[in-house]
Order: C-alpha cells, then sequence, then structure tokens
C-alpha cells in the first residue's frame, strides 16, 4: 500500500515506519519536528516537514491509499498548562488531515488515540465499552478527534481504526523514546540509571492503590507495531472500529522504578513530590476486542523484557 504516516518522525510513529518498509509498503512521513527527530524515519521512507494544517498539498501529491496518523502533542500534565496548544493541533489539526485526506479520495485511516479517553475507570481492566470522561484536556481532544471518525466514517464512508494505547515503552529497530524533555516513567528513571539526572520524583504516593502510587499498562512498542499492520487494512468503508492496546497487567511507579533497579544495576534515588494534575490513579486494558477481531496477542509481557529493551539503546 501506498501510505503517509504523519507524525512518523517521533517514537512510535518512527518504529512503525520501518515496520512498514519491512512488510513491503511505500511510506511518506509528514512531520513538522516539533518533538520528533529527522534521523529516526527510516531511510526507505520519503519524508516530508510539514504540519497537519498544511497537509493539504502534501496529500494531493502523494496520493496515499490509506494514513496512519500519529502526529499530536501527548502529555498529560502539559495538556492541563497550555490547553488550547492540544485543541489546536490534536483536533484543529486532524481535522485538516482529515479535508485533505478527503480532497485527495483517501479514505483509510489508522489513529493513534489513548487510554487518557476513558478517564477514572469504574471497572478494570478497562474496555472498549467503559465510559469516557477525561480527566485531562489530552484525553478529551484525542476523544473528540475519535468522535470525528465516527462522523467522516459515517457521512464520508471513511474506513477508520482508533488504537487507543496504554504506555507505549521500549524499544524496536534501534528506535526509542527520545524526547527534548522528557517526561515519561521509565525513560526518566533510565536517565537516572544512566547518571543524567540525580533522582526521580514519584508523582504521589496517596493513590487508592496497593502501594499508593499510579497503576499502568505498559505495552512494548513492537507489539504496538504489530496492532497498527493488523488494523490498517481491517475496517470496512463506513466502518469505524475501536481497539484497546495494552498488555492487560498493572505496574505501579514503585513496581517500574523497582525493575528499572533490577534491570540496570544502578540505585535509582526517589524523592516523592505531589500528584501530577489529570494523573488517573489506575489504567489498565482489556486488549480482548483486537484479540478476538484480528488475531493480535503481545510477544512482550515482561515488564524487565520491556525496560531492558529501552535500557540497551542507552547503556
Ligand atoms: N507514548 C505513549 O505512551 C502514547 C500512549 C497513547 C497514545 N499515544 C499517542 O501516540 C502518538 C505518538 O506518540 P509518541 O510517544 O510517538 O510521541 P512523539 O512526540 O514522539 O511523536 C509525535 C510526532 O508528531 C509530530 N507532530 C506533532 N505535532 C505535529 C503537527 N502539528 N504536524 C506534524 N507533525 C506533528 C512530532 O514532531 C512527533 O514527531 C501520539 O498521537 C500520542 O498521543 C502515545
Ligand atoms: O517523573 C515521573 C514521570 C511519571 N510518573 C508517573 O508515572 C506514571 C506514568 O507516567 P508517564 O510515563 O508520564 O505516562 P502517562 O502520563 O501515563 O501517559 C502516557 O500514557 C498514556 C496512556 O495511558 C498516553 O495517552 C500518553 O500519551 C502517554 O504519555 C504516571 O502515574 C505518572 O504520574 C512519575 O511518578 N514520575
Amino acid at each position: 500500500m501506498r501510505v503517509l504516516v504523519a507524525g512518523g518522525a517521533g517514537y512510535i510513529g518512527s518504529v512503525v515506519t520501518a515496520a512498514l518498509l519491512q512488510g513491503g509498503h511505500e511510506v511518506t512521513v509528514l512531520d513538522d519536528l516539533s518533538t520528533g527527530h529527522a534521523d529516526a524515519v527510516a531511510s526507505g521512507a520519503r519524508f516530508v516537514q510539514a504540519s497537519l494544517h498544511d497537509s493539504g498539498p502534501v496529500l494531493a501529491e502523494v496520493r496515499p491509499e490509506a494514513v496512519l496518523h500519529f502526529a499530536a502533542k501527548s502529555l498529560v500534565g502539559a495538556s492541563q498548562q497550555t490547553p488550547e496548544e492540544y485543541w489546536h493541533v490534536n483536533v484543529g489539526g486532524s481535522l485538516a488531515l482529515l479535508e485533505a485526506m478527503r480532497a485527495a479520495d483517501c479514505r483509510r485511516i489508522v489513529f493513534s488515540s489513548t487510554a487518557a479517553t476513558y478517564g477514572e475507570p469504574e471497572q478494570v481492566p478497562i474496555r472498549e465499552d467503559a465510559p469516557t470522561r477525561p480527566t485531562n484536556t489530552y484525553g478529551a481532544t484525542k476523544l473528540a478527534v475519535d468522535a470525528m471518525l465516527t462522523s467522516y466514517a459515517v457521512a464520508h464512508d471513511f474506513a477508520a481504526v482508533s488504537l487507543r494505547y496504554f504506555n507505549v515503552a521500549g524499544a524496536a529497530y534501534g528506535l526509542g523514546e527520545r524526547h527534548t524533555t522528557e517526561t515519561h516513567l521509565i525513560p526518566i528513571a533510565l536517565q537516572v540509571a544512566a547518571g543524567k539526572r540525580e533522582h526521580l520524583t514519584v508523582y504521589g504516593e496517596d493513590y487508592p492503590t496497593p502501594d499508593g502510587t499510579c497503576i499502568r499498562d505498559y505495552i512494548h512498542v513492537e507489539d504496538l507495531s504489530d496492532a497498527h499492520l493488523l488494523a490498517l487494512p481491517a475496517p470496512a468503508a463506513g466502518e469505524h472500529r475501536i481497539y484497546n492496546l495494552g498488555n492487560g497487567t498493572g505496574f505501579s511507579v514503585q513496581e517500574v522504578v523497582d525493575a528499572v533497579r533490577q534491570v540496570t544495576g544502578h540505585p535509582i534515588p526517589v524523592e516523592v513530590g505531589p500528584r501530577r494534575a489529570g494523573d488517573p490513579a489506575q489504567l489498565v486494558a482489556s486488549s480482548d476486542r483486537i484479540r478476538g477481531d484480528l488475531g493480535w496477542a503481545p510477544k512482550h509481557t515482561d515488564l524487565a523484557g520491556i525496560v531492558g529493551d529501552a535500557w540497551s539503546l542507552i547503556s
């Protein structure tokens, strides 16, 4: 397939770009490099530096058969400080991309949605039919794009899939997390192990969880990438599917820190700070729907293995 990968210079998009190339697809990456890196784009892909808001001419020229849409602002904490940026990029940018697709007669899309669309869950593991009540602006913007995709499927015959990722981690194809200002738990803990930071701050230990720290479901980026390749051809025209993607096992912040200590052999000094605004206590996925529909199954479910793959790029 001839595909356009929006946000393909970022962490997850660059891994999926490498997998698409390996699968024989023809790939153009569109990315404004606001948080991505041109050198993360695999050499077999064409790279165009452009914003989602200016995607019209790019799609008109490339004429892709499908789009994989990773481009977004994606930090829970920052979305509470500068919500306008999140609405502008995530919702305004996605609308511009969908309109560029319509103009180029491209109606197949896989979108990076998130566990943050659910908010504080009533039940774990979280299924796709759980209530969506985001506790932060980031989740609200992603939920708005999910709704946009349903409308475009109904009104404009789009074939769409929203993949609601839980916490993505690990590395593949020599590509890992590389954010200029890192905010994610595992890379920060690894930076402490590598001596690049003095300590890790745990954001709250008064949550209603067994050890008081937040619980998340960590999914390996390679398993996530497999899901994209399965999802790409799956929906029919007029269909919008939603799939959760996680391992189905929750680990607390404390357990992640312990795994990093074990994998790296370094002490990880920890300070306890206040809660981070917008963080739900517990997010754990049920991925039964994608397992049943598409036969997806994660291969890397062991936390130490996921941490070890990320560490191998740093150490
Ligand atoms: N990392 C996670 O744990 C996680 C979990 C759930 C969902 N997601 C979603 O997955 C996607 C990829 O996340 P990531 O961790 O790889 O983030 P990332 O920041 O590494 O990648 C995002 C990419 O999009 C590009 N981009 C941002 N705004 C753009 C714009 N207006 N026009 C063109 N390009 C733009 C950035 O330059 C970057 O290369 C995001 O949509 C994110 O919301 C990530
Ligand atoms: O220095 C740190 C960094 C994080 N945390 C905690 O660790 C957990 C994980 O945080 P982080 O790695 O920042 O990921 P999330 O905020 O859970 O968000 C990720 O996972 C979401 C899905 O669950 C995605 O939607 C987001 O895009 C992605 O950034 C949270 O409880 C944080 O409070 C700390 O205690 N200290």
